[in-house]
């Protein structure tokens, strides 16, 4: 069975592969390869675009679906993951699952049965999203490959999937700054900077937003209030507030696109000007969740149960 739950699963072919497959659906490709197919839908945190995508996008493919909200299932009165497990690889083929906690859960489920477990947001990583990321770049530019891209913000579950998932490409930099205190978790910086080596990409990170490099072609922030999370302090709004993205940072970058994960607190994390402007590509980006979704999808359907 194939499985996403951390992009470090993926051979760098697979991953190039995903993220190739995903621009094809964007471009309007068709295919049916989950007809027959039953796909579990577990959301234990809100959603907007990520449990809509994987719905529609199973739905378009061919499947059918079971959605289960966070109160849903008998893990919530005391059945163990174990058995939950179980029980649903008997049922299902495919189980998409938000659960914002640990990945172990999912590890275990996808070690359960015949079930493909794809992790749609974990405490740790938001896989999916980075591949809808990387799919957004590819289809703006044609290329991954040389990209410089700057991430402003949290260094939450989506900075480690795009660190991840950028590092992977030769020529390539993220450049990150980090509130002090809310950077990239140390396991997740090591292993992108472990893959930056090997594939000749740059990476760095930084707790400020001084002496910032010229020419970036994207720019990327993300909600302060990352879903699933609380701040340790009290005063965490005075350490992220400089790193607010504005129309200033296009004055040494005018070409740059803005990317954005969304959802977005205007004011917050970035401008309205910023958001709604014509750099911005964030809302295309939340359509691409949908054809990324899909390419996942087919992706595990290739080898799951027949
Ligand atoms: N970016 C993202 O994962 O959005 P949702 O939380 O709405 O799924």
């Amino acid at each position: 069975m194939r499985h996403l739950i951390s992009l470090t699963d993926l051979t760098d072919d697979e991953l190039y592969a995903l993220v190739a497959r995903g621009a094809e659906f964007a471009a309007g490709a068709v295919a049916e390869p989950l007809r027959d197919a039953i796909v579990g839908v577990y959301f234990r945190r809100t959603s907007t675009r990520t449990r809509t995508a994987f719905t529609s996008g199973a739905l378009r493919l061919g499947a059918r679906t079971i959605t289960f909200g966070p109160d849903d299932l008998q893990l919530n009165t005391g059945e163990s993951t174990e058995d939950t497990g179980r029980v649903l690889s008997g049922m299902l083929d495919l189980l998409v699952a938000r659960t914002a906690d640990a990945t172990d859960e999912l590890r275990s489920w996808a070690a359960a049965g015949p079930m493909s477990v794809v992790n749609a947001m974990s405490a740790e990583e938001h896989p999916t999203q980075g591949l809808t990321d990387l799919t957004t770049l590819h289809c703006h530019f044609g290329r991954i490959e040389g990209l410089r891209v700057l991430y402003v913000g949290e260094g939450n579950n989506s900075a480690a999937a795009l660190a991840l998932a950028l590092t992977r490409y030769p020529d390539t930099e993220l450049e990150l700054r980090t509130p002090p205190g809310y950077g990239l978790a140390p396991d997740i910086l090591a292993t992108a900077a472990e893959q930056a080596a090997r594939s000749g990409a740059k990476l760095s990170e930084q707790h400020d937003m001084a002496a910032l490099p010229a020419g970036f072609d994207a720019v990327y922030t993300t909600r302060w209030q990352t879903t699933g999370t609380s701040k340790p302090t009290a005063d965490w709004r005075t350490v992220f507030a400089p790193f607010q993205v504005t129309g200033a940072l296009w004055e040494n970058s005018p070409e740059a696109v803005f990317l954005h994960d969304l959802p977005a607190h205007r004011g917050e994390e970035v401008t309205a000007e910023v958001l709604d402007g014509p750099a911005s590509l964030a809302f295309t980006q939340a359509t691409h969740k949908l054809h990324s979704a899909m390419a996942v999808l087919e992706w595990c359907r290739a080898a799951g149960r027949p």
